[in-house]
């Protein structure tokens, strides 16, 4: 059963200008005896407030995109462009979350969530007000103070939500932010994300390995090939929003879910050969 939202934004034309355009990308790496090619001719509109995932078998260019859109590497050839601007290294526009939470071990909770705060220039008391509240909204209030050293995996990763969503930036770039996560608090931060998203319409680009969660997040999931990653196929989720656990019951979420789990499986074979 099809969304009356995803029944339209399927059958209209687009007017709108894509909040990201990665065009043509390619990424090389040098190697020993030659070069890797980590991403080959990639091309992918996305436009405002939408909310992307990102599936694809293990090596196959997933997070090279993603630096690329964040800026922190640069392509062989092709660009990206946010808000018809080329990429030429990060920029508050983009907020990142990464598999491993990459915090300052030497900082309080609340100072690493303070820390991209300040670089955005806010007051020393608007800091604390917003890094109390984006705490508040990851349950870890009471552990402001503690050092990340004393939270479980867990938590940490909870502060670097925290930490990306306290500078409220336009695109969220995430790694497979939710993949070491306990499944009660990977549940519970997929729907807040997804509330997140809603009320600040915020633009998503979310690398996952579970194909579940790529499925209750995106509204297109984007299958990347093999090595050299290309996009392969993009499916687009024909569920409306808003979504949470239950939606995972919906036997047209089961038949999406099927579908694009066998297509990255395909993909994962194709890698073992
Ligand atoms: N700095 C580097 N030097 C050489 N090769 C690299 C470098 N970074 C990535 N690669 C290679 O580029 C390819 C794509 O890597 P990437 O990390 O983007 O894949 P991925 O899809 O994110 O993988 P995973 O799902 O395992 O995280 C891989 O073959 C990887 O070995």
């Amino acid at each position: 059963m099809a969304g009356a939202s995803s029944i339209l934004t399927a059958a209209m034309p687009r007017l709108e200008q894509p909040k990201i355009k990665i065009e043509n990308l390619r990424k090389t790496y040098p190697v020993r005896n030659g070069e890797v090619i980590a991403l080959n001719d990639a091309n992918l509109d996305i436009m405002p407030n939408e909310f992307i995932s990102v599936v694809g078998p293990s090596g196959c260019g997933k997070t090279t995109l993603l630096n690329i859109i964040a800026g922190l590497e640069q392509a062989t050839s092709g660009k990206v462009e946010v808000d018809g601007k080329i990429v030429t290294g990060p920029g508050k526009d983009r907020g990142v979350v990464f598999q491993q939470y990459a915090l300052f071990p030497w900082k309080t909770v609340i100072k690493n969530i303070e820390f991209g705060l300040k670089l955005r220039g806010y007051s020393k008391a608007e800091r604390r007000e917003k890094a109390e509240q984006y705490l508040e909204y990851v349950n870890l209030k009471d552990f402001a103070h503690a050092y990340p050293k004393e939270l479980s995996g867990g938590m940490k990763q909870r502060v670097a939500i925290a930490r990306a969503y306290a500078v409220q930036p336009e695109v969220l770039l995430m790694d497979e932010p939710f993949g070491a996560l306990d499944a009660q608090t990977r549940a519970q931060l997929q729907e807040d994300l997804l509330k997140t998203w809603q009320t600040e319409k915020k633009t998503c680009f979310f690398i996952t390995h579970d194909v579940e969660e790529a499925v209750i997040l995106g509204q297109r999931v984007v299958i990347m090939s093999a090595r050299p990653g290309r996009i392969k196929e993009i499916i687009d989720v024909d569920i409306p929003y808003p979504r949470d656990q239950t939606t995972k019951m919906d036997p047209r979420f089961i038949e999406i879910k099927n579908e694009i789990w066998a297509k990255v499986y395909k993909e994962y074979l194709e890698v073992q050969k």
